[in-house]
């Protein structure tokens, strides 16, 4: 009997979510009207007399309002997960679908849904507990007596047979008058509920008891105030129903005399003392599981249990609270993530119920970032999935701990797993360390080597995964390994040691590279250049400038305030995050850029407009790429110039950073590139990037070159021939100029003058300054003797000898030596005068040592004042003497440089110094006399 299966569910079991209780459950397995379940509120109406007593006391937990001594036993916990019929997000699509243009993105959900739109303040009835009962109302198939005109009539005209039991067998057939479906705790009442559970939790006596005369008092009033149930209910005729608190219970046919109104407004008190008291308990479970009240709700078992009319939930909310209180030491040491969820969970629900307060799809920045709602919803899906991943090696470390436990049932409400994580979430990995952290400039980061190589490997790209072997590899910070073929076919390992090597994200490739220290120094004066070097696909203009949508950000912009102001807390995070996570892929040019206009504010220098040029050699010839156009350009070189320059390049003066990460964006978009295996986006032809700094005096400049790739001529074809011929080309004359550099420190070698790339690169190479060589290389097998090409030229770069000087002109060298010299003799003069205020505080101490030594051996004060003069009258004698053997020196050494000027030392002259040998030692020596004498002044 489904009825009689229904009731075996003991207040141990009690009314759970389980599936079949759910709203679609019940539709989708309508029963037939005589096969009537009972325990579902939309069934009241079949005759509870005839129903089995629910459970049997000494299955009954002794669980109450505060006086629960017991959980109630795991097994009993309900292990079912509630279907997911619909997800706030889902919810918050469907309100804007159409309209919202976040709709574009495509946020997951990584567990379970929370009770979707129910507010954090947290009215889950309005939501859940009304959809429940809507949907017992429309889905099931129980003969519900609605009130209609008829059936009151009915109930008028019947009058005292109405007494009849309403749910006897025999009047079944007939059509009873009953209270509607959805006033669920109003049927609950009048159907004996409340009683039974008076007798079974003797905790909840009390409660029932108040309920029972709430309910009593309230129809009294309803009576009092209303004319028509004055009129027509059968209160009218037997008022002692309400007005005696002991007199007996109100049936359910009394009261589906009353109108509709005061029905809804009984059932709306009842509910009311209801969910008082079961939010007692909830906050009770809150506290325990270290989340607020709201966001308790937002799980879909609490929200769920909260909004549930029936009086039964009373007893399920005591339990579960009693089950959460004797496992909270269990949950403790993974509490942190129930916290970090919740963080993650408002966010994503505040985002989702978030009206777009913008006119664009752009969220208003204050320097002119741009982020869309399309990042936005990125990063709330990054950071989901960076959440359910931390969550998932919690999960197992701790079910190591404890094997004969389960997570999800400890981490469960109401039977439903706190954490349900998508397991494809770990499929992604995010790097955390990609993002944009601004770390202060070590002082020992600025001693960089004039010429300092740096090597990167890039990730296993996609298609390079399948079958092919790592053949180069980072060993460690210094150290690079990379096979080659030995007369093609025996593999043979190498290591080579660089300045730095390095596998790793864009951020730590900025701190570690050493440009910082570069652009400190082009703001000191210096010419310092960076260039990227490597096979094609190497990762060059990835490390260079990073993907393209990483450009439109800057690392210290913020959400403009008028758009805070319209943005909920936790989204206006997400907006900064998402924002962070774009800057997070910058290659090193836009946060060198960025970092050069900070650097300039910190020396006072803000007011400096940098002028930027960027130009590109395609095809040996040189174009704009700031005014793009078929004019090429000439290289030229000015005499007494090291290097050559272009003229006809377009300058944009920038003064702010926004405005030359604008420059750079429009210049990279008129590059030639072409799409590829390795890189959707080669470059095919030579981009050099320079900045100068209008420093007062002596300019500055930093050279960021990204070097097309060399690639294979057989591997490719028709007009990409002539490109690749072109690049091989020029690289490799690049490499004859390094060769010749590094074997000789000599001036620039001729080979300079070969090519355009040679040319424009000779300052950065030859000149007075600081280089970085990045040489990007692929760790896969299919490329190794690119690979071992671009080590051995970074190896080669390494040796190349460098000097640095700033590029100043004679004038202002000389000024700066004078400056220089002044700072010294300032130095030595504090230091002097340091020394003789020692000099003097130390002396009265030593007079005093002196006096009491004297007095100790006898000596009288007056002969020791004599003695201490006459010692300081040796002493300046000492150092006048000193001064003329100098002076000797000099005239000595000057003679003997000047030869036919014979010079002669009086030996007697220098026994007054005590040290010097005596004129008998001397003579005593052999050679000639002059030598001698200098040996001796050379020992003074
Ligand atoms: N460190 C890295 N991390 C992740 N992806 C990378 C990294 N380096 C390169 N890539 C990816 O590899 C591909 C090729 O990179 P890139 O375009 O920078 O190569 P390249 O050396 O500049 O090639 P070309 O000379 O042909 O322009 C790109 O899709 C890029 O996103």
């Amino acid at each position: 009997m489904p009825s009689s299966e229904s009731r075996e569910r003991t207040p141990s079991q009690p009314l759970r979510n389980t599936p079949e209780r759910r709203p679609c459950g019940r539709a989708a397995t309508p029963a037939p009207a005589s096969a009537t379940p009972t325990n579902s509120t939309a069934t009241s109406s079949t005759p509870r007399s005839a129903t089995p007593r629910s459970a049997p006391r000494s299955a009954t937990p002794s669980s109450g309002p505060r006086s629960a001594s017991s959980a109630a036993p795991r097994s009993a916990t309900p292990r079912s997960t509630v279907p997911r019929s619909t997800t706030p997000r889902r919810d918050a699509k469907e309100q804007k679908e159409g309209k919202d243009m976040k709709a574009e993105g495509n946020v997951q959900l990584l567990w379970g849904s929370p009770t979707s739109t129910t507010s954090t303040s947290g009215d889950a009835r309005s939501t859940s507990g009304s959809s429940r009962s809507r949907g017992l109302a429309s889905g099931s198939t129980t003969p519900v007596m609605k009130r209609t005109p008829s059936s009151n009539s009915l109930s008028n005209s019947l009058g005292s047979t109405r007494r009849t039991p309403a749910r006897s067998a025999s009047t079944s057939s007939r059509k009873p008058v009953s209270i509607p479906s959805e006033l669920v705790t109003l049927r609950d009442m009048c159907g004996g509920e409340c009683q039974r559970l008076a007798s079974d939790f003797p905790e909840w006596e009390d409660f029932c008891n108040g309920l029972t005369k709430l309910l009593k008092d309230e129809v009294a009033s309803h009576i009092k105030s209303c004319g028509k149930c004055r009129a027509t209910s059968s209160f009218s005729r037997n008022r002692q129903k309400t007005q005696s608190p002991a007199g007996p219970a109100i049936s359910e046919s009394s009261l589906a005399t009353l109108c509709q109104v005061c029905l809804e407004s009984l059932d709306a008190a009842l509910r009311g003392e209801l969910q008082k008291q079961k939010d007692l308990l909830l906050a009770e479970i809150a506290e325990s599981l270290d989340v607020s009240f709201g966001a308790l709700l937002g799980f879909e078992g609490a929200g769920l249990q909260r909004g549930d009319g029936r009086l039964q939930s009373l007893v399920t909310t005591a339990q579960e609270r009693q089950r959460l209180l004797n496992q909270a030491p269990l949950r403790q040491d993974a509490q942190k993530i129930l916290r970090e969820l919740n963080v993650v969970r408002q966010a994503l629900k505040e985002w989702s119920s978030l009206d777009w307060p913008f006119a664009t799809r752009y969220i208003p920045h204050k320097y002119g970032s741009i982020v869309s709602s399309c990042d936005v919803q990125q990063q709330a899906n990054r950071r989901c999935k960076l959440f359910a991943q931390k969550a998932c090696a919690l999960m197992a470390s701790w079910e190591a701990q404890r094997p004969d436990l389960k997570f999800s049932e400890v981490f469960s409400l109401f039977g439903v797993p706190m954490l349900q994580l998508d397991p494809r979430a770990a499929v992604e990995v995010p790097d955390p360390e990609d993002n944009f952290e601004d770390v202060p400039l070590e002082e020992e980061e600025l001693c960089v080597r004039p010429m300092r190589v740096v090597a990167r490997v890039r990730p296993m790209l996609p298609h390079e995964d399948e079958g092919d072997d790592v053949a180069a590899e980072v060993l460690d910070d210094v150290t690079v390994s990379y096979e080659t073929l030995h007369h093609g076919y025996v593999p043979a390992r190498h290591t080579l040691q660089f300045d730095c090597a390095l596998r790793c994200s864009q951020t730590r490739l900025f701190h570690c590279s050493g440009v910082r220290a570069l652009v400190h120094r082009a703001c000191e004066g210096f010419t310092c250049s960076i260039f990227a070097y490597g096979q094609t696909g190497a990762g060059k203009t990835y490390s260079l400038f990073g993907p393209s949508e990483s450009l439109t950000q800057l690392v210290d912009d913020e959400v403009s305030p008028a758009a805070q102001a319209r943005l909920p807390k936790a989204c206006y995070v997400l907006v900064d995050e998402a924002r962070r996570a774009k800057a997070g892929k910058q290659g090193l040019l836009p946060r060198a850029l960025q970092f050069l206009f900070r650097t300039l504010e910190h020396m006072g220098l803000g007011s400096l407009r940098p002028r930027a040029t960027f130009m590109e050699i395609y095809n040996e010839a040189i174009y704009d790429l700031f005014n793009p156009s078929n004019t090429k350009l000439e290289v030229y070189q000015r005499s007494g110039e090291v290097g050559f320059h272009v003229p006809g390049l377009t300058q944009v003066s920038c003064s702010s950073a926004i405005e030359v990460m604008q420059a750079l964006q429009r210049g990279l978009a008129s590059r030639h590139t072409h799409g590829h295996s390795a890189s959707r986006e080669s470059s095919r032809a030579h981009a050099i990037f320079s900045v100068e700094i209008p420093l007062p005096g002596k300019p500055g400049k930093l050279i960021f070159a990204d070097l097309a790739g060399s690639e294979r001529l057989k591997r490719v074809a028709g007009q990409d021939q002539k490109e690749t011929a072109h690049i091989n080309k020029s690289l490799l004359m690049l490499s004859n100029c390094v060769s010749a550099l590094s074997s000789s420190s000599g001036s620039p070698p001729s080979a300079f003058r070969n090519s355009k790339l040679t040319k424009v690169l000779m300052e950065a190479l030859c000149g007075s300054g600081f280089t970085i060589l990045l040489a990007a290389f692929s760790p896969a097998k299919r490329h190794y003797d690119e690979t071992a090409n671009t080590l051995s030229f970074a190896a080669k770069c390494g040796s190349i000898p460098r000097q640095t000087l700033s590029n100043e002109t004679p004038e202002q060298k000389q000024l700066r030596e004078l400056q220089e010299l002044v700072e010294q003799m300032k130095a030595e003069i504090a230091e002097l005068k340091e020394q003789k205020v020692t000099e003097i505080e130390a002396e009265p101490a030593e007079a005093a040592a002196d006096a009491a030594e004297a007095d100790a051996a006898g000596v009288p004060r007056v002969e020791l004042a004599a003695l201490h003069a006459e010692l300081q009258a040796e002493r300046l004698r000492n150092e006048a003497l000193e001064d003329h053997v100098r002076s000797l020196r000099e005239q000595l050494k000057e003679s003997l440089l000047s030869p036919g000027k014979d010079m002669l030392i009086s030996t007697s002259r220098l026994t007054y110094f005590g040290k010097a040998k005596s004129e008998a030692q001397l003579r005593a020596l052999p050679g000639k006399r002059g030598d001698r004498e200098l040996g001796a002044c050379d020992c003074v």
